[in-house]
């Protein structure tokens, strides 16, 4: 279980305050909320990114080295696709085969790519270059920030599968935060709630996104429709 209590962090005029939240382990969790209520801050709070002004986060035995987010607008070293790939491999001191690499390469894509300079990517390569980046050395709880925004819905669906596949061979930990609800509602077994920097409700996708009687998720949910 990765335990979040009391965890606090004002930033200018907005307030995080997450009582008490706990993320069941080899789960795909998703974290939804209106623009401006604390998901992207949170998930930085949980990776490092930020540091709290008080609480306590118990993520067990996990360190840093199990943990990887990804960002809206990823970060590309000023390298190769194929050298993109290689790097996380490289500081973990894993070994890199070219065999697996250029697999990623195909799984997400990216085929023909691989020498192409990686800040060229168009927003959406980016993103899946930074997934695959992110998903090349297993790691044990991924966080993904609006990752998948700018791609096509082939590559959403391609993604969905990748996701499924790494679960059911050797399960991680996600923490999805997306508004694309239906790709949301497809890939999570539990889904956080937030809003004005606190955690609303917690429930399964059909409790929260199909049969929830709160007023502000519902209002959230207005603007959807949630199906294939
Ligand atoms: N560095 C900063 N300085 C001032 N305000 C900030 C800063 N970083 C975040 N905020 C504010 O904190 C609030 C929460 O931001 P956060 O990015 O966590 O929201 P979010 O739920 O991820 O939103 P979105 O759906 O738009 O991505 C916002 O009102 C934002 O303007």
């Amino acid at each position: 279980m990765l335990k979040i209590i009391k965890l606090e962090k004002k930033i200018g005029d907005f307030q995080l305050n997450v009582k008490d939240l706990s993320l069941e382990e080899k789960t795909i969790h998703g974290i939804i909320g209106n623009n401006g209520s604390g998901k992207s801050t949170l998930i930085k709070l949980m990776t490092g990114l930020l540091k709290p002004d008080t609480g306590v986060m118990d993520f067990g035995t996990l360190t840093k080295r199990d943990i990887v987010i990804t960002a809206p607008r990823p970060y590309m070293l000023h390298d190769t696709v194929y050298n993109n790939l290689t790097y996380p491999l490289k500081i973990r001191k894993q070994v890199i085969k070219k065999e697996t690499i250029m697999e990623w390469i195909d799984r997400c894509g990216l085929s023909g790519k691989e020498k192409q300079y990686a800040p060229s990517l168009s927003s959406g390569e980016r993103q899946k270059l930074s997934l695959a980046r992110a998903l090349i050395f297993e790691p044990e709880v991924i966080f993904i920030d609006e990752t998948m925004a700018n791609m096509d819905p082939d590559s959403v669906v391609l993604f969905e599968q990748i996701i499924f596949d790494i679960q059911s061979k050797k399960p991680a930990t996600w923490i999805i935060v997306s508004h694309q609800l239906t790709h949301i509602y497809k890939l999570c077994q539990c889904i956080h709630f937030m809003d004005a920097g606190s955690i609303l409700a917690s429930g399964t996708p059909d409790e929260i996104l199909l049969h929830t009687d709160n007023p502000v998720i519902r209002q959230y949910l207005s603007k959807y429709t949630i199906g294939n």
